[in-house]
């Protein structure tokens, strides 16, 4: 499978009321992979949350991934995305096997993503690129990292952070394969233009 094209993270604020119609707007528009990002302790919302996501992904041939749970992918069968403090690559891949996607944040580290690679991730993480509503306090990483990387890591690589339709051009022209977004995407007042933008993120990687 080619891991190549939009990336789109939910935000449980941003989204609040409009949380399905904006995410099946997004893969309306073509998202290559989904993650179900929500960072309350509220097991059962979670649990429901991502149940519909699944169902919407299986409509629209998307890959959904849930941030930090391991536990709740392996409950769905989908992948995971796990940060630095998320707890380690290999018994995550030991829970949900060889065909499930494993991504790891790198922030700028190379050093990281060579670690990331060794134990089984399936694409890495680096970021943030921009300045991010989102998570204005992430590690800042440069673009000129992302050539570093395509040089070094032979995993698929997302770049994370503030990523926008006025500045994801570098992004992809500098090395990346994914295009990792929240406000970018979902900060949208309509679902037309949630679409729209998924869209135009697409573009961007067929010339
Ligand atoms: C695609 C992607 N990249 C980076 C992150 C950040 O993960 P992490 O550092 O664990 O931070 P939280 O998202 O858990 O706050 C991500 N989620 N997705
Ligand atoms: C969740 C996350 N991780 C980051 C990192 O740098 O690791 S930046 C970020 C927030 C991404 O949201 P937005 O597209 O709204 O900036
Ligand atoms: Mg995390």
């Amino acid at each position: 499978m080619t891991l190549r094209g939009l990336y789109a993270i939910t935000d449980s604020q941003l989204l609040a009321g409009r949380f399905l119609s904006h995410v099946e707007a997004a893969l309306e528009g073509g998202v290559c992979l989904l993650q179900y990002r929500d960072k309350s302790d509220d097991a059962a919302r979670r649990l429901r949350e991502a149940q519909a996501l699944q169902q919407l992904c299986e409509r629209y041939g998307t890959q959904l991934l849930i941030n930090d749970d391991a536990e709740l992918a392996r409950h769905l069968g989908v992948g995971v995305h796990l940060g630095q403090t998320d707890g380690p690559l290999n018994p995550a891949r030991a829970l949900l096997g060889s065909a499930a996607i494993i991504g790891s944040t790198c922030h700028a580290s190379l050093d990281l993503a060579a670690q990331a690679a060794r134990e089984g991730a399936s694409y890495v993480a680096f970021g943030r690129f921009f300045t991010s509503s989102t998570k204005p306090g992430a590690p800042a990483a440069d673009v000129r990292l992302l050539a570093q990387a395509r040089a070094q890591v032979n995993l698929p690589i997302a770049a994370i952070g503030g990523v926008t339709l006025d500045n994801a051009a570098a992004l992809v022209h500098h090395g990346a394969d994914l295009l990792a977004v929240i406000h970018g995407l979902f900060g949208a007042d309509s679902a037309q233009e949630v679409t729209r933008r998924a869209r135009a993120f697409n573009a961007l990687f067929a010339s």
